[in-house]
């Protein structure tokens, strides 16, 4: 049923680049994540998924402290990132978050052109002590996002000219300017059509060789395809995390068994 072949499973002994332990989040009285524990690889490709409202958008942006835009969220808990914890009132978010980028479901390139958009980070974070430098980022991080070829002669156009896919690439290059060391994708590929889809979902697993990379999806072909570890999360709870195999092959929880087989969610 699933193409479970299609990304390398051997998930080797990688190190643990994330360690969540006891999260909480509240919307208000709303109790949205219930005492999540999980440990995320790095170099490793990892799926959240779960039935809508189940709360896989919602601890993705904890990693990265996107929920501290939102004035109702409360966050408890751990969540350590190298060993350091993101919400020590020394770690300045935005800092954070130019080490663990954050893809969108809808691309959302800045009203600038497809160069400046991918120079804004580096420009902001003084990555490059030059033009020249400059460039190099910028053409260095749209061939990571397999973007290069098709926009190197019209790198001053507007972003917002290029097709859907080509902006969710461009997004994926402007995410991976800033040299994160993790990356956040939440529904990357939902408002893309199939072609897009499968060049992200290439992208994806190329992208693993440097970072960690969190994925949110709803398609569980597209967790099968792409991920080797793969989270399961039900009302709040995260349910069963696993390689990605085992997870579609052989759930050990009966929740996670009736959302794979489509009787749930
Ligand atoms: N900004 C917010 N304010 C209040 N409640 C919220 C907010 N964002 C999410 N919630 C609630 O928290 C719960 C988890 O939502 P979340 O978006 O994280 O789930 P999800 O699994 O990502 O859903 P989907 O698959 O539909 O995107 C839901 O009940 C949702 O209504």
């Amino acid at each position: 049923m699933y193409d479970i072949n299609r990304a390398e499973r051997a998930v080797t002994q990688q190190d643990i680049k994330i360690s969540a332990s006891k999260v909480q989040v509240y919307y208000g009285d709303k109790h949205a994540i219930k005492d999540v524990d999980v440990e995320i690889l790095d170099k490793t490709v990892t799926a959240f998924i779960g039935p809508s409202g189940c709360g896989k958008s919602t601890f993705l942006r904890c990693i990265n402290r996107m929920n501290d835009t939102i004035p109702i969220a409360r966050i408890e808990g751990r969540i350590l990132l190298d060993g350091e914890d993101v919400y020590d009132r020394r770690v300045d978010p935005v800092q954070l978050r130019a080490k663990v980028g954050m893809v969108f479901q809808k691309p959302n390139p800045f009203p600038k052109s497809i160069y400046d958009n991918v120079a804004y980070g580096p420009r902001i974070h003084g990555l490059s002590r030059n033009k020249a430098e400059l460039d190099e980022i910028v053409e260095k991080s749209l061939r990571g996002a397999a973007l290069w070829n098709e926009v190197k002669d019209r790198l001053h156009e507007p972003g917002t000219g290029l097709s859907g896919g080509q902006q969710q690439r461009l997004c994926i290059a402007r995410a991976v300017a800033t040299a994160p060391e993790v990356l956040l994708m939440d529904e990357p590929c939902s408002a893309l059509d199939p072609i897009a889809t499968s060049q992200v979902e290439e992208l994806i697993d190329q992208l693993r060789e440097n970072f960690s990379v969190v994925i949110v999806t709803h398609s569980m072909q597209q967790a099968a395809r792409v991920s080797q570890k793969t989270a399961f999360f039900h009302l709040g709870n995260l349910v069963e995390y696993g390689s990605t195999d085992d997870i579609f092959t052989n759930p050990q929880d009966s929740r996670t068994e009736s959302y794979i087989s489509g009787r749930i969610g």
